[in-house]
């Protein structure tokens, strides 16, 4: 049974403007028609352009926003009818700000967040013990949460959005303006949590190496509606991105000519030849390994950036 479920759910914003004298209101559609479900343990990542309607999802998502239109349940309830129920049964996470108290050293914001969720001490114990091993908070405990920096910051706020056990967590930018062994930390410790907990992860970001590194399903919205919901395999072969063959060659030789592939670059004896997504790989290696002195070759897939920027570029409307 699915743990999120929105049937045609949409927001619509009044946005008021001043030119001169003249107020102007006009609606701002900021997610428009959304129906999708999530089952328990799946990590989906939900990404789109800047202004997309993601933000705006993830607080109807946690009830702190109505909708305009349409139903949504998270955990079996609609979340703005049962916004404290629900906060128990799941963790928020954004990366552009703390939920920690700011003057308060780290074990006491935990000890806080112990009392106001009713976390048996027992229970509370033992994910503390976990989540310090894991994301190494040991020596971060007595400091104040202001002296922290952002990567430990960060461990701490995630830390804190899982001691109580929820079912479900959103990580809004969670990787956001940290270095990378912060960020292959971050990443490491939630498939964990992921994997031993079945908690469901709804993971916003602009970093599409999280996706690669966390995701098995992958949901792009723009202008408030989906443009896509699959897995990442499926979202690459969706897009016209050609492929890349990297051949290096015994030796320098002129531009290498077979069927099906275009050299685009030569250098050295290194050449890259191009293929549509569609035609499979191994002909073309049996082909050119029949043909030229191979030293050694890779295939290199279109990258994900590059599949997104063009789903996001709109197909010319030749009516
Ligand atoms: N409180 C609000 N009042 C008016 N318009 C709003 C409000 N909140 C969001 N919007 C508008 O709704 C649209 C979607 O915004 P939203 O913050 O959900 O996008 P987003 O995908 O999270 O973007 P980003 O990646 O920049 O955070 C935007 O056009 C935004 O200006």
């Amino acid at each position: 049974m699915p743990v999120i479920e929105l049937t045609d759910v949409s927001r619509a914003f009044t946005v008021t403007s001043r030119t001169g004298f003249r107020r102007t209101r006009r609606e701002v559609r900021a997610v428009d028609g959304l129906s999708f479900t999530v089952e328990p343990g799946e990590v989906v990542g939900y990404i789109g352009p800047n202004g997309a309607g993601k933000s705006t999802t993830i607080k109807m998502l946690t009830g702190i926003l109505v909708p305009s239109g349409g139903t949504i349940r998270v955990a079996g309830v609609d979340p703005s009818r049962h916004r404290l129920k629900l906060a128990k049964r799941i963790g928020v996470v954004f990366g552009q700000r703390t939920t920690l108290w700011w003057d308060l050293p780290l074990k006491d914001s935990f000890a806080v967040l112990q009392k106001m969720y009713g976390v048996p001490i027992a229970r509370h114990r033992e994910n503390l013990a976990t989540f310090v091993e894991l994301l190494d908070l040991g020596d971060l405990l007595d400091v104040p949460v202001r002296q922290l920096s952002l990567g430990q910051r960060m461990r701490g706020d995630i830390a804190a959005a899982l001691l109580h056990d929820p079912e479900i967590v959103y990580l809004d930018e969670p990787t956001i303006g940290l270095d990378v062994i912060s960020k292959a930390r971050l990443r490491e410790f939630l498939a964990q949590v992921n994997a031993e907990r079945r908690t469901t992860v709804i993971l916003t970001t602009h970093d599409l190496d999280d996706i690669e590194a966390l995701c098995t399903r992958v949901m792009v919205i723009d202008h408030g509606r989906q443009i896509f919901d699959g897995t990442l395999p499926t979202l690459r072969a969706s897009q016209s991105a050609p492929r890349t063959l990297v051949v290096d060659l015994a030796t320098s030789l002129p531009p290498i000519t077979i069927p099906g592939a275009t050299v685009t670059k030569v250098d050295g004896p290194r050449q890259h030849l191009t293929f549509p997504p569609t035609t499979s790989a191994a002909p073309l290696v049996a082909h050119l390994a029949a043909t030229y002195p191979l030293a050694d070759l890779t295939i290199a897939e279109p990258t994900i950036e590059s599949i997104i920027t063009q789903l996001y570029t709109p197909t010319p409307d030749l009516s």
